[in-house]
């Protein structure tokens, strides 16, 4: 029996689970959230049971803390288990790294060298490393990059026209993330359509808390939504997304914002967030059902990026077989889904509502052109599954 940790440590969050490969069963998961908030959340489930611990979590080395302290609680007992690795996510990989990397303090420097590039991630991603290599120093550790499944992005999709300095000497280029997901959700897509990866155009809409959408020819990504960084793309929960880079210039010139405050402006506080007060879909689903019109405009400025980026990825594409929809939002919000996708009936795409209210995975009209799928990602076993591939 192997067993692979995934660690998956995110801006204020760990999320963690034990699997076991190659069958994929979750031996124990949980997440611990809200670290540096008032009161955070712990949430195990191992074979022993149940724990669930509110409790202030200073920061990400707590956190961790606090993780190994309910393995030793509601099992199973890590010191008994061989664990052939420990998988972590790692947000920006930068051009260096395109495929699962052993984790080394060499290594280690280059993913803090990218923090500026994933300030909400890479920091909080090496929290994660530095801590699980301190419990577990005779294991194999192994980062999985998001930026790694877009490497194969042709240079006309990954160049930025500006200036040649800016891309010679500051890797100024598009990276693309949420790649774990990107892949795994692609290949399952494959699957259900009956076909290899090799064999399908699919378009993947990630639309979790951060959102991208990504164009996957044949298995091999061509094309995606985000770039530099995480904020490029669609609309997300606290990210603008898109925006023209004059407004940059416009707020620091009329307003006096500094840097740092417009990257906060465009990371944290804006998106739904920024539209409506509110960056969960739930909340904001709620607020719309009450008659608040920010919350309409925000749903609707979202599904209307979506449905651009669609209908600019079946170009790209040229034949498109699937277009997928995938996590947190994507795979729980039938309102989302049938609002981005109304009115691309001609160019192929069409949903049928009450197989969208089901949830799918088939949520497309019987005949339609393009099928329209649903297909829950998991990025803890598609980095457990990368990681163990690795070091055996
Ligand atoms: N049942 C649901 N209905 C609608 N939205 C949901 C549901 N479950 C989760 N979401 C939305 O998914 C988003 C979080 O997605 P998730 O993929 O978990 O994000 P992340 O991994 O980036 O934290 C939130 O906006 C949340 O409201
Ligand atoms: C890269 C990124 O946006 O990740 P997340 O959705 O986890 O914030
Ligand atoms: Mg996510």
């Amino acid at each position: 029996m192997t067993q692979v940790l995934v660690v998956n440590s995110g801006s204020s969050s760990i999320k963690y689970r034990l699997l076991d490969l190659p069958s994929g069963h979750a031996v124990a998961k949980g997440a611990v959230e809200r670290i540096g908030e008032s009161e955070g959340l712990l949430t195990h489930r191992g074979p022993a049971g149940e724990v669930e611990r509110r409790e202030p979590v200073a920061d990400h080395a707590a956190g961790m803390r606090a993780m190994l302290a309910a393995f030793a609680e509601a099992g199973p007992d890590l010191a008994a288990v061989h664990l052939a690795a420990v998988g972590h996510r790692v947000v920006h990989g930068g051009e260096r790294f395109t495929a699962p990397t052993l984790v080394t303090d060499e290594v280690c420097e280059v993913i803090a060298s990218l923090s500026d590039l994933a300030p909400l991630h890479n920091p909080a991603n090496l929290k994660g490393i530095q801590v699980a290599r301190e419990v577990f120093p005779d294991v194999p550790h192994v980062a999985v990059f998001d930026t790694a499944f877009h490497a194969t992005l042709p240079p006309h999709a990954h160049t930025y026209a500006v200036p040649r300095e800016w891309r010679a000497e500051y890797g100024v280029r598009r990276y693309g993330f949420h790649g774990t997901s990107h892949a795994y959700v692609s290949r399952m897509s494959a699957r259900l359509l009956d076909c290899g990866p090799a064999d399908v155009n699919v378009i993947v809409l990630h639309l979790g808390n951060g959102a991208s959408v990504s164009a996957v020819r044949g298995g091999v990504c061509v094309e995606t939504s985000m770039g530099l960084t995480p904020l490029e793309g669609l609309v997300m929960g606290t990210r603008s997304g898109d925006v023209d880079p004059g407004v940059i210039f416009h707020l620091r010139r009329a307003a006096g914002l500094t840097v740092d405050d417009l990257d906060d402006a465009l990371n944290r506080r804006s998106g739904l967030l920024g539209l409506s007060g509110v960056n969960d879909m739930r909340e904001l689903i709620k607020l719309i059902d009450n008659g608040d019109e920010d919350a309409r405009l925000a749903l609707d400025v979202y599904c209307h990026r979506v449905r651009k980026y669609v209908g600019a990825y079946m170009a790209v594409l040229g034949h498109t077989d699937a277009v997928v929809f995938t996590a947190g939002v994507g795979e729980n919000n039938a309102r989302v889904r049938e609002h981005a996708l109304t009115g691309l009936g001609d160019l192929g795409v069409r949903l049928d509502h009450d197989r969208n209210e089901r949830g799918g995975p088939v949520i497309s009209a019987p005949g339609s052109p393009v099928t329209v799928l649903v297909v829950p990602t998991d990025e803890e076993l598609e980095i457990a599954t990368q990681a163990l591939a690795l070091v055996s």
